[in-house]
């Protein structure tokens, strides 16, 4: 059989010589380590085509260079590598690359009071780009945790002390009949709304970084909030709950700007965003903060 020359279109000059922002491809399968954990992640793979006579970009180096990715721990040095193979693959073509891995990191939990513990995931992303031969890298993590509305608590408090009138009215308190009260139905007469809440931290991160600091983000904005979602839990672990809940009442502005204040702090990151949602229990919008420190658009 003769041997074929394939045509190479991408090769071809391009009939309108124009220069483009980002050509790559999105949503690619592969698995990642972080943490020594495998992680099923898609990958957007791109890079900048500044050269406006050329028709496109070579695909497939960019897929291939993302091999990288399987047998090594996610870093930011490994971030880099990658980065400069899509630029080398694209010399005279590309001066700029971008790389965004979005993935769900597993971590394992432990139980408020009984020895058990549980998985949870956090959806997370890491956007790296080198671009003008300076690289960066931002992370965006989602961190899921319980908020109890304060306003609530205090309606439902001045509730309590309503029925606590209208049952103890022109009579001698005992300690027994109170302390039975309170073990009653009308002692807790009215509940304040609590919701499953979102925080969604983006994180710009210090150039000269050895690892990617998710689980210590995670760590600080899960401290920060007070009340992070359960896993395992048993009757000890949820009346645990109800407490920090209990002594944990929030607004979605409290919740950003504890954020704010524990990212700060944080290590190895250098300018902030974050944006927390209240799934409302009491409507069916959501109350939304945002808070940002250092930042600027990219
Ligand atoms: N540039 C570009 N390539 C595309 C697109 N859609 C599919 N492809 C295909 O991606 C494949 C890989 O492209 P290249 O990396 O240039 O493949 P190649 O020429 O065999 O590889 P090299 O020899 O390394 O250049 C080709 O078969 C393209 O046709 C597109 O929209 N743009």
């Amino acid at each position: 059989m003769n041997a074929l020359t394939l045509p190479d279109i991408a090769a071809q000059a391009s009939r309108q010589a124009l220069p483009l922002d980002w050509v790559g491809m999105c949503g690619i399968a592969l698995p990642v380590l972080f943490d020594g954990q495998r992680l099923s992640a898609k990958a957007d793979a791109g890079v900048s085509l500044d050269d406006g006579e050329a028709r496109g970009i070579h695909m497939s180096r960019l897929y291939l260079a993302l091999e990288m990715l399987e047998q090594e721990n996610l870093s930011p040095a490994l971030l880099r590598r990658v980065l400069l193979s899509f630029l080398e693959t694209h010399e005279g073509l590309s001066h700029n690359a971008y790389l965004k891995i979005h993935t769900e990191l597993l971590l394992k939990r432990p139980a408020l009071v009984s020895p058990l513990a549980g998985w949870k995931t956090y959806p997370v992303s890491i956007e790296a780009s080198l671009k003008n031969a300076m690289f960066h890298v931002e992370l965006k993590i989602d961190v899921p945790y319980s908020s109890t509305c304060p306003c609530s608590a205090a309606l439902s408090r001045q509730l309590i002390q309503q029925q606590f009138v209208d049952d103890f009215a022109n009579q001698p308190l005992q300690h027994a009949d109170v302390l039975a009260w309170l073990g009653s139905t009308k002692g807790i007469v009215a509940t304040p709304h609590s919701q499953r809440s979102n925080a969604q931290l983006q994180l710009r991160l210090d150039d000269y970084l050895d690892d990617l600091p998710l689980i210590a983000a995670i760590n600080d904005a899960e401290a920060a909030l007070g009340t992070a979602v359960q896993t395992a839990v048993k009757r000890a672990d949820e009346q645990a709950f109800a407490l920090a809940n209990g002594q944990n009442l929030m607004f979605c502005e409290d919740a950003a700007r504890r954020l704010n204040l524990a990212l700060r702090r944080s290590p190895g990151i250098n300018a902030f965003k974050v944006r927390v949602v209240h799934a409302e229990s009491l409507h069916a919008h959501d109350a939304v903060a945002e808070s940002r420190w250092n930042w600027e658009a990219a």
